[in-house]
């Protein structure tokens, strides 16, 4: 293993420590800012994914307002859940857990969302700021492997940039926050249409690999030194979670984010600093 860790555990943790910082000045100032989650159906990873932002919003002073429907739920009983959470003037901000059971329109659901009270920063008003360049919430992952570079000190600026994948909560947006003036780093997004992935991988300072293809990103693809950030999530038959990179990398790359411990815990810490930020925009949360 040659490779130095990307450790998301750990920045995850200082982020989480600024942000109890954040909400007890709030919280003197008489707001408790509330985290709203909606969790359809069973899927045991998503259980697991919303418990997690609930103990984290416990561990930093974050009231927990969560709402569960079963996987038989009907587009417009998600939808009332909605509504219902968009009144509630307990709850700053909150999110649909993804994916949603197949036959729910997921945009429909995302539209109804008030922008305002927008945590993932997945609601096309809040993408459409990002593309305009106009402050608001920005979705926790992308945000969040940023930050691990940042808090690593890996060069963002100038760096050749190669995504893998191009799904709502990852690959889609990342390019946009790398490309802002204050990343500036040039960015080719590969995907299932893309011709010679392996040499595009090759030209690479840095690897995004959100494809969730299990050992997608092989050592003879990554250029010696390169960061690489392995996004995607796969499970075994015993229920491990396998990458999208091959855990041969670690011999080649310069960076690595393991996987667990990487970007996921980044992605949670980034969701409550969009809780805050909403309630320090002067959004809702409980007065007392
Ligand atoms: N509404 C959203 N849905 C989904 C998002 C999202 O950002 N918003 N992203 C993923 C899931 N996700 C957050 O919801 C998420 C994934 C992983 C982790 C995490 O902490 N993972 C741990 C491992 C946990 C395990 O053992 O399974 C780690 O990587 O160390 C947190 C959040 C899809 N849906």
């Amino acid at each position: 293993m040659t490779a130095q860790i990307l450790d998301g555990k750990a920045t995850a943790a200082a982020i989480k420590s600024e942000v109890a910082a954040r909400v007890d000045a709030l919280r003197a100032g008489g707001v408790t800012p509330g985290l709203g989650t909606l969790l359809v159906g069973d899927d045991i990873g998503s259980q697991k994914y919303v418990a997690g932002k609930h103990r984290d919003c416990a561990q930093v002073g974050i009231a927990s307002i969560q709402r569960e429907l079963p996987g038989t739920a009907t587009q417009e009983e998600i939808e009332a859940v909605v509504r219902e959470l968009n009144d509630d003037p307990s709850c700053t901000g909150y999110i649909v857990q993804l994916p949603l059971p197949k036959g729910i329109e997921v945009n429909r659901v995302l539209e109804l969302m008030d922008p305002d009270k927008d945590a993932d920063g997945l609601h096309p008003t809040s993408l459409g700021r990002l593309v305009l360049g106009e402050p608001g919430p920005l979705p926790c992952t992308p945000n969040g492997i940023i930050e691990l570079l940042r808090r690593h000190d890996v060069e963002i600026r100038g760096a050749h940039v190669v995504v893998v994948g191009r799904g709502i909560t990852v690959g889609r947006s990342i390019p946009l926050l790398l490309t802002r003036r204050s990343e500036n780093a040039t960015v080719t997004q590969c995907h299932t249409g893309t011709r010679d992935m392996p040499a595009l991988l090759r030209q690479a300072d840095i690897v995004v690999a959100a494809a969730g293809v299990p050992h997608l990103v092989k050592p003879e693809d990554v250029k010696p030194g390169a960061a690489v950030l392995d996004v995607g999530v796969s499970r075994d038959e015993n229920g491990k979670i396998v990458g999208d990179v091959h855990p041969g990398v670690a011999e080649v790359a310069g960076w690595l984010s393991p996987n667990p411990g990487g970007v996921g815990p980044m992605t949670r810490a980034l969701l409550l600093q969009n809780v805050v930020e909403a309630a320090e925009r002067g959004g809702t949360g409980a007065r007392h």
